[in-house]
């Protein structure tokens, strides 16, 4: 049998990894290898966040393979010229990848697997990080789909909650040379300001299946109830475990599915909601594939020509670092900056506040959590904003203008979420707490800023910009 690379990139785990599988199956010896090229994503380099996390998640991979005789064989470079290089050394006649399907990613695996082939090494590419293909979901009309109600309906009945593939046996590590440590490639930043983000996380594939068994024993079953409340860890907090694919929606699926079943009939959880929510997940990723343009430019046309506010770096430097005055804005942002991840409501809300209130361009915002977010994702992200920036595919309709502060009322109403992240307003009485600009004194006592903008004005500017539009 012969020796295979496989070429690890947003798939970090050895469980239903359908390219190490394949390859661990298929080969006498195989290399598990990590190629450090974020040039090749264009403008979308890994941010900070992200960064810290895959240092963790290399450093796990790497101790999970050399539990079992071998390592992961780091290097940087051209990902053609690196594994060309360690073809030769190994004499791998086949070389094995998941795929990703962001538009950068994908011309350089075109290259690499034309290129590859041409010089007579197989090149085998697998599915590993959706549910579904982006392109197997079509309309009536063979398009893609633009709207995710009807995208979901056709999925959904197509997906198995099958078992997935277990951690292959392995014949043998192909040996190489000239493999860096992981600490090499500097993806932890020399200045310390990562703490909140190891208070919070553990990344790597055991960190992931942690974190869906305290969902699965728990929150799935209050899903619906508790999805919206940011004071309450009511979501699966999965997302940047799926986005470094640590863990894959088929692994979860299968697990909430088989737990499902195993409870009794009365107390078996719904976990459709959140298979569905899920589901957003994969739609993403089709919109992306499908309209590879959107991460810089309107998905709906008409916006084309919209007149945001000019990017003004005071208004937004008080939006980044949580001192808007508006308490669930603020709250969302210090959480962000504090552990780089954000409540899916809080998140549509401070992007309502930035692109409607503060009429500045959904760009700004989508850049920021772009270097913030432990879990940024580019399909997902750009979905996100410009959903809510009513720019988007099956987006909120421009109108929406969130109101933070019934917002704030509404999803956490005894202000836990508002106290944890905004100390300074600890002691303030709880009707208040949510318009704390209705007690100068309390301002002044406090250092809480006054708001940046009047929410109503603001949002009456909004109105009349949208009604301008194109
Ligand atoms: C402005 C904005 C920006 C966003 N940026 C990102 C981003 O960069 N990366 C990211 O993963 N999500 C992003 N989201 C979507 C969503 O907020 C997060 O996926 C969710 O908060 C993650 O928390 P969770 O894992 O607990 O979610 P859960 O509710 O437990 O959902 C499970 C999984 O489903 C997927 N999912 C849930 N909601 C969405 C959604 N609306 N769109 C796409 N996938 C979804 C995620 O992978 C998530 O982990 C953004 C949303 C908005 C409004």
């Amino acid at each position: 049998m012969g020796t295979a690379l496989v070429l690890f990139r947003r798939d970090l785990r050895l469980e239903d990894n359908p390219a190490w599988s394949t390859a661990c199956a298929e080969n006498g010896r195989v290399l598990a290898l990590y190629v450090h090229a974020p040039e090749e994503e264009g403008q979308w380099a890994p941010g900070a966040a992200s960064r810290w996390w895959l240092h963790h998640s290399l450093s796990r991979l790497d101790s999970r393979l050399r539990a079992a005789g071998g390592r992961l064989h780091v290097a940087r470079g051209d990902t053609l010229e690196v594994v060309r290089e360690l073809a030769g050394q190994t004499g791998a006649t086949a070389v094995h990848w998941n795929r990703l399907y962001e538009p950068a990613s994908i011309a350089r695996d075109s290259n690499l697997k034309a290129a590859l082939r041409e010089q007579g090494v197989e090149a085998h590419s697998h599915s590993g990080a959706l549910w579904s293909e982006p392109w197997q979901v079509e309309t009536k009309q063979g398009g893609p789909y633009k709207v995710f109600s009807p995208y979901w309906r056709n999925l959904r009945p197509r997906l198995s909650a099958a078992p997935p593939l277990p951690v292959p046996s392995i014949a043998a590590f192909a040996q190489a040379s000239n493999g860096l440590p992981v600490e090499a490639l500097e993806l932890s930043p020399r200045i310390h300001w990562t703490g909140g983000l190891a208070d919070t996380w553990q990344p790597g594939e055991a960190g992931a299946h942690e974190m869906l068994e305290i969902f699965a024993d728990d929150a799935v079953n209050d899903y619906v109830q508790l999805r919206d409340l940011p004071a309450r860890h009511g979501t699966s907090r999965l997302s940047p475990h799926l986005h470094f694919g640590e863990i894959s929606p088929r692994q979860i699926h299968h697990e909430l599915d088989s737990r499902a079943r195993a409870s009794s009939a009365r107390r078996r959880p719904d976990i459709e909601p959140y298979l569905r929510q899920l589901g957003w997940r994969d739609f993403a990723h089709h919109l992306l594939f499908h309209f590879p343009h959107t991460p810089t430019e309107s998905f709906n046309p008409r916006f084309a020509r919209f007149r945001w506010a000019d990017a003004d770096h005071a208004v937004l430097g008080r939006w980044q670092r949580g001192r808007t005055g508006i308490p669930l804005v603020d709250a969302g942002m210090r959480e962000l900056w504090h552990t780089g991840w954000m409540h899916n409501r809080v998140r549509m809300i401070v992007a309502s506040f930035l692109t409607k209130n503060l009429r500045q361009h959904w760009h700004h915002g989508a850049r920021w959590l772009w270097d913030t977010l432990v879990d940024a994702d580019l399909a997902n992200n750009t979905l996100g904003w410009q959903w809510v920036a009513g720019t988007g595919a099956d987006a909120a309709p421009y109108f929406r203008v969130f109101n933070p502060v019934t917002q704030s009322r509404k999803f956490d109403a005894e202000g836990s979420y508002l106290r944890r992240w905004l100390p300074e307003l600890e002691d303030a009485d709880a009707g208040l707490l949510h318009e704390p600009w209705k007690d100068p004194g309390l301002l002044r006592r406090s250092g809480y800023p006054a708001p940046m903008v009047d929410l109503a004005q603001s949002r009456q500017k909004a109105l009349d910009a949208y009604a301008r539009r194109g």
